[in-house]
């Protein structure tokens, strides 16, 4: 079990291993493997997919796509409970991301001169849904309604397949409920290589979204990054929390949503910020005597592993600390939560005060549970619905318009030595002048 770490006697190189991320340990070993599961991938297509899944997933399989058949036999064994949790959820998600609707500009800059930004969905999208740990329903109706409410034309799913070479009953139904007809047993590196390139059996999408562990991130950075392959949405690897709490706080509140988080892989990460020593200690008690009861308990001790429990001398420091870490996750469990949230600049995602779980989030309040982790929550964004759409613009000139702003283009293009530019000017003003003159 970690102890406390007093941050005012740590040095600056320590300050910076406290709060590294673990799933990024061994990354130039990690971008090698991933390297050369994509280029498999490109070269043979199905067959590698085939035998990475019967390499890290254990299943030897005849069709990577799963049949109709299957997902409705599949979906009718659930039970009524689990669905009417499922659509309770759907309809939380989908007002959240309805309500993102963003709206199209017309204005006009100069008399004659109309700008306009419109807003159109992304045609193909490929969804990855995690499944090597646990399978997760959840994430699929946050990647699912997103894109459905979106209009997106095709929207495709890959997840890793279960030992039984097929998909969790709920994963099916969440995707059904989404209007998701594609579902392809594909997990990994390879996945993403596979929606990112297109294989015989798995189309070749323009933006790949969706988390999962330290391979699958990585192969989303990669497949971004060549010119064929596609998008993505950002990175969003191996969950992390944060809670910054203080003397108020409840310990076994704060535990369990450390440990909610800790369950999720041995590379998650979950810190404890406070400016209270007693805090602190509570909280590691609760801790052993809640990890003890956990089915999931060496995951989660394996991710407490690297977990930190850190004292600082007020909660200024706290608040720095905490926004230097930049989580994905970030509870706030102070006597003044709501006012300390304005201070609270680098998060994927905030839950505030103590009835605030983080599962809340992760499940069901309607809030997207698909966050950057790693530190980018400093510069990437919470998804949404504006990830799965693009905008783009619209100008209309009168003769008018380019009467009035003509001469001021002319002028910039002479300046950049870019005479076809100020050609294209020229000529209409002329014209201009001569159907004006003969008018
Ligand atoms: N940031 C977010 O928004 C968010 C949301 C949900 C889940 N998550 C994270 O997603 C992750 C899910 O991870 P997971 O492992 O359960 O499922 P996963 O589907 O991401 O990964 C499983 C796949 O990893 C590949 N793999 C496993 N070992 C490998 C190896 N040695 N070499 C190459 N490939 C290998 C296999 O192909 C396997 O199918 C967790 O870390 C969880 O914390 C993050
Ligand atoms: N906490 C995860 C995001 O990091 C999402 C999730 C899915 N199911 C449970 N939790
Ligand atoms: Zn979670």
């Amino acid at each position: 079990m970690p102890t406390l770490t007093k941050w005012s006697s740590l040095s600056e190189r320590e300050k910076e291993l406290a709060l590294s991320r673990p799933a990024l340990k061994d990354n130039i070993q990690l971008q090698e493997t991933v390297k050369d599961i994509i280029a498999q991938v490109r070269k043979s297509g199905d067959n590698a997919l085939k035998h990475f899944c019967e390499k890290f997933d254990g299943v030897s399989l005849g069709s990577l796509r799963l049949p109709k058949e299957i997902i409705e036999s599949s979906i009718s064994g659930l039970s009524s409970d689990v669905c009417e949790a499922i659509d309770l959820a759907y309809e939380n998600i989908r007002l959240f991301h309805q309500a993102q609707y963003p709206k199209d500009i017309e204005i006009e800059t100069t008399p004659g001169v109309i700008c306009q930004q419109k807003h159109s969905p992304i045609a193909r999208v490929g969804l990855y849904v995690p499944g090597g740990t646990a399978p997760l329903p959840s994430t699929v109706l946050m990647l699912g309604v997103s894109a459905q409410v979106a209009g997106c034309e095709l929207a495709i799913l890959c997840t890793p397949p279960n030992k039984q070479g097929t998909v969790a009953p709920e994963i099916l139904y969440a995707a059904k409920k989404c209007g998701i007809q594609e579902i392809y047993l594909c997990g990994g590196a390879q996945a993403i290589a596979a929606m990112a390139f297109g294989t015989n059996t798995i189309p070749k999408v323009d933006k790949i979204f969706g988390p999962g562990n330290s391979f699958v991130t990585e192969a989303k950075q990669q497949v971004s990054q060549t010119f064929d392959g596609a998008a993505i949405d950002m990175p969003a690897g191996p969950s992390e929390v944060l809670v910054l709490a203080d003397k108020d706080a409840n310990p076994a509140f704060v535990a369990s949503d450390l440990l909610s988080q800790a369950e999720h892989g041995a590379d998650s990460q979950a810190i404890l910020v406070s400016d209270n020593e007693t805090l602190i200690t509570r909280t590691i008690t609760e801790l052993e005597n809640q990890l003890n009861k956990l089915p999931r308990k060496d995951i989660a001790a394996a991710s407490i592993a690297n977990s930190r429990f850190i004292l600082c001398e007020d909660i200024n420091k706290c608040i720095e600390v905490t926004n230097t870490y930049a989580a994905e996750h970030l509870i706030v469990q102070t006597e003044d939560a709501s006012i300390l949230v304005d201070k609270l600049a680098n998060a994927g995602s905030i839950f505030v005060g103590p009835w605030s779980p983080e599962s809340a989030g992760d499940y069901a309040s309607g809030t997207n549970h698909v966050l950057p982790t790693y530190g980018y929550s400093r510069t990437y964004s919470s998804l949404g619905l504006l990830d799965f759409m693009r905008r783009y613009t619209v100008q209309t000139l009168s003769k008018k318009g380019i009467r009035s702003i003509g001469p001021a283009i002319m002028t910039l293009a002479s300046a950049e030595g870019l005479d076809a530019h100020k050609q294209a000017v020229a000529l209409r003003l002329d014209t201009l002048d001569k159907m004006e003159g003969g008018e």
